[in-house]
């Protein structure tokens, strides 16, 4: 039933995050990870601290100052992560700014994986920036983190594709400021479609089930 993983497919246009954290993370990329985890921090503290409004008119001021500083410099290009001069990380850059695993995206929770076998598992903790109902997270915001996984998952097999159907089953709300867990692994695969499952949990509690139809490319 389980088609066997193999990320060495893959490997020639990314690392794997479990990769990426054993190579040394120094100079640029660091900075970009350590700006993202701040601009984090950043987001909760906005979305949960009753600030006076005159501190938040002076942090708006100040990061309106740090964007137009940021923002004056040249676009990265594409190729960039692939010139001769590319580093490891360079390679990495297209996991680094995921939504959902990027270190160096602010906007990713950030949702950790790692291979374990056949099994693709993953941690993440929810902030209130993900809130759905009260002190729950939002169910689109766990159906992308299914979608990350799956996706993974699918693209460790020789023949990654694109979403086609996602579909969840919300079991429990999903609590916020808990530590959770999930899993995902690949299914079956016929022809071109690839079918993943995967799981996510709060301790032994299941939160929400996903089934997954990926399109490998022609
Ligand atoms: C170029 C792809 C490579 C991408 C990955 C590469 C490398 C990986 C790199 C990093 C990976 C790291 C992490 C990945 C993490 C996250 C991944 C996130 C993934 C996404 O977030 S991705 C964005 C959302 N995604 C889309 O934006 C898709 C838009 N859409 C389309 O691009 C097309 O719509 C497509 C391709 C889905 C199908 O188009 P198509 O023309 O190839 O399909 P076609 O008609 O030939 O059908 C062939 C057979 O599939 C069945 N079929 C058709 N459509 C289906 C569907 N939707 N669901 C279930 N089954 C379907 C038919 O029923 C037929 O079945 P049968 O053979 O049995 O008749």
């Amino acid at each position: 039933m389980n088609e066997p993983l193999d990320g060495s497919a893959l490997s020639q246009y990314f690392l794997l995050p479990t990769d990426a954290s054993e190579a040394p993370v120094t100079g640029i990329w660091a900075e970009r990870r350590r700006l993202a985890s701040i601009m984090r921090t950043v987001i909760e503290h906005l979305t949960v601290a009753d600030t006076p409004e005159s501190e938040l008119r002076e942090a708006a001021d100040t990061l309106q100052h740090l964007a137009a500083q940021l923002g004056a410099h040249p676009r990265r290009r594409k190729r960039d992560d692939i010139a001769d001069t590319a580093t490891p990380m360079d390679k990495h850059a297209l996991i680094d700014f995921s939504p959902l695993i990027g270190l160096s995206n602010p906007i990713s929770p950030p949702l950790e994986l790692t291979l374990d076998g056949n099994t693709l598992r993953g941690r993440l903790r929810f902030g209130t920036a993900y809130e759905g109902p009260p002190g729950c997270a939002h169910g689109g915001c766990i159906a992308a983190v299914f979608d990350e996984l799956l996706g993974y998952a699918q693209s460790l097999t020789s023949l990654p594709g694109m979403t086609g159907t996602l579909t969840i089953r919300y079991r429990v709300p999903t609590p916020l400021h808990t530590e959770l867990h999930c899993e995902a692994r690949v299914q079956r695969i016929s022809g071109r479609k690839i079918f993943c499952v995967g799981r996510l949990y709060a301790g032994e509690t299941l939160c929400a089930e996903a089934d997954g139809v990926f399109l490998a490319s022609r």
